[in-house]
């Protein structure tokens, strides 16, 4: 986290530590099964919602899914603790809830990320569900407005145009920036294109940096 001053009187660091309790996210350095045990959880997933199993193969399935979060259970970790999420080099910086997106530019002139939809993200026809992007763009956001130096935001809006069928399985980019700010407020946007330079989608929202106290 940066040290650096954003309003001449206060720190980044210091607004984490009076903004509601958010834990200070610091870099997390797994062991080498971390990145390769995430992506098989993520081939479960595709799985999970792809499949059409008789039932004594999803009985065997249900039996190893218990066992496994029986392992992993006396391990769960408070948020700012527990790896996922705290990883940059791993796609969706090893959290399951996000994209499988690798960070490619992360500075104060915004933040790009390339990855694909997989058949987990599925909406209908072949097309990543609608309300999957909303959660590429408000992450790309929450990136942006970190890059950019600001102290702890939240989303107060996010309006997304929809120009193009998004597709499964195919390389695609997001890159977010800062557009405008206004004391609390700043103003950010992004665009979703294929490799070619097609945009699929496109995003404005406002992050609204949190008072103290504020959650
Ligand atoms: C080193 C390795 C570590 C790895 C990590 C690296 C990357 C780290 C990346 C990330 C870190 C984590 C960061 C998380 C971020 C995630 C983002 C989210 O998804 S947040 C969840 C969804 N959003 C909510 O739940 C908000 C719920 N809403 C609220 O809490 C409030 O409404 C809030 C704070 C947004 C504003 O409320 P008020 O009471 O503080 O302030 P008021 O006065 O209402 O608004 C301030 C200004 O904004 C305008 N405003 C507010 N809402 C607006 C709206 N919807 N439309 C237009 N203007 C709005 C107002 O008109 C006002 O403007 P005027 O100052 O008067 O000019």
């Amino acid at each position: 986290m940066s040290e650096q001053a954003t309003n001449g009187q206060t720190s980044v660091d210091e607004e984490y530590e009076h903004h509601g309790g958010f834990p200070k996210f610091t870099a997390a350095t797994p062991g080498p099964n971390f990145g390769p045990f995430i992506e098989a959880m993520r081939t479960l997933q595709d799985l999970a919602v792809s499949i059409d199993a008789p039932d004594d193969v999803l009985a065997e399935a249900r039996a190893q899914a218990e066992a496994l979060a029986a392992l992993l259970a006396p391990y769960e970790a408070k948020e700012g603790e527990a790896t996922g999420g705290r990883v940059i080099g791993l796609p969706g910086r090893g959290s399951l809830l996000m994209l499988p997106w690798m960070i490619e530019k992360f500075d104060a002139e915004g933040v790009r990320s390339r990855g694909v939809f997989r058949r987990y993200h599925l909406g209908g026809n072949a097309a990543a569900h609608g309300g999957v992007l909303p959660l590429l763009f408000d992450d790309i956001f929450g990136m942006t407005v970190h890059a950019a130096g600001r102290p702890i935001s939240r989303t107060a809006y996010l309006h997304i145009n929809y120009r193009k069928v998004t597709p499964l399985n195919v390389p695609l980019v997001i890159e977010g920036r800062v557009d405008r700010v206004e004391g609390r407020k700043a103003f950010v946007s992004a665009r979703l294109t294929d490799e070619a330079g097609t945009l699929l989608a496109d995003s404005d929202a406002l992050m609204v940096q949190l008072l103290p106290g504020q959650q």
